[in-house]
């Protein structure tokens, strides 16, 4: 392994050989992965003949340290489908370097998936949505990549996929409508959204004025992950479908500031996952290995 960090962390044959292992461990052999945002990793109880392999048995895995983020892969069977899901992730603020944020995308595509699900717990910054809406996402915004610290970054090898590959058209636009139609069917009309997420480094939560210019670049919502995942997974020629939770409306105005916490994040999860759950199990059914 090189640590190097102007390479790019685990060399092509690194990751190869981490996910070999990896499948050692479970009779399963996915074609999805799932990302599960925090508070949000109750659907890998839903998963049937469930393998668990937890993160420190993977000697190259970082260890996940926010609450609400188990540490482990969960393999097994979802609306008749092979998935694997990552029952907690990593993030930058944890003081883990981009690349190995999003090293376990690369990991599951070695395991052989060809569909990417992410979902994350975000603040809302358009002022038309509330607490507990589920936001489909459009796009992003890569505020750490824009700013100089793209996941990419370093000696590119073309097994992953291209020096300077496209961005548009991440979010593959098959899913978000087969997910739309299937938010309709569950009734879910009212608090299904689409926007744009914007990724800020965190763990600091937005100020005022932080939320205004974002949502001034036009920002939907706001968290501190999925798009380097994202990014990644189109890199190496993933279809990507992401989502999140809205957990709580970020403040515009001085007059009537809502101070995020954490515990409030993992609160909200609690009490709207289940819905997220079943749009995201019903939409798996849908897919085509
Ligand atoms: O993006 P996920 O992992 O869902 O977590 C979100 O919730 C945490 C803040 O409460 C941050 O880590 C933010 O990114
Ligand atoms: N305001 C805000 N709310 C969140 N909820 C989950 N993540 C975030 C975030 O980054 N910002």
């Amino acid at each position: 392994m090189t640590t190097d960090q102007s390479e790019v962390g685990y060399t092509f044959d690194d990751i190869n050989s981490i996910a070999k292992d990896v499948l050692q461990k479970t009779q399963h052999r996915p074609t999805i992965g799932i990302i599960c945002g925090s508070g949000l990793g109750g659907l890998a109880d839903k998963v049937d003949q469930p393998d668990v392999v937890h993160y420190h048995e993977i000697k190259e895995f970082p260890v996940a340290t926010v609450q609400g983020h188990e540490g482990k892969l969960v393999f097994g069977k979802l609306e008749g489908k092979t998935v694997v899901l990552m029952r907690g992730r990593f993030h930058y603020y944890e003081g883990y370097p981009m690349w190995k944020v999003a090293m376990p995308v690369r990991v599951m595509k070695a395991m052989g998936i060809s569909t990417l699900i992410v979902t994350n717990a975000a603040g809302g910054l358009n002022p038309e949505f509330n607490t507990g809406d589920l936001m489909i996402l459009r796009d992003h915004i890569d505020l750490p990549g824009l700013t100089g610290e793209c996941v990419l970054i370093g000696r590119n090898d073309e097994r992953f996929g291209p020096r300077f590959p496209a961005t548009v058209g991440t979010y593959d636009d098959q899913l978000i409508k087969q997910a739309k139609a299937i938010a309709q069917e569950l009734g879910y009309g009212p608090v299904l959204r689409e926007g744009v997420y914007i990724m800020i480094g965190g763990p600091t939560f937005e100020t005022v004025a932080e939320s205004r210019l974002l949502r001034n670049w036009g920002a939907d919502a706001v968290g501190m992950s999925t798009v380097p995942e994202a990014v990644v997974a189109k890199h190496c020629g993933l279809k990507v479908f992401g989502i999140s939770l809205i957990t709580d409306m970020c403040s515009l105005s001085y007059d009537a500031v809502n101070a995020t916490t954490h515990e409030e994040v993992l609160k909200i999860g609690q009490k709207r996952a289940g819905d997220l759950q079943k749009l995201v199990s019903c939409l798996i059914g849908k897919i085509q290995d």
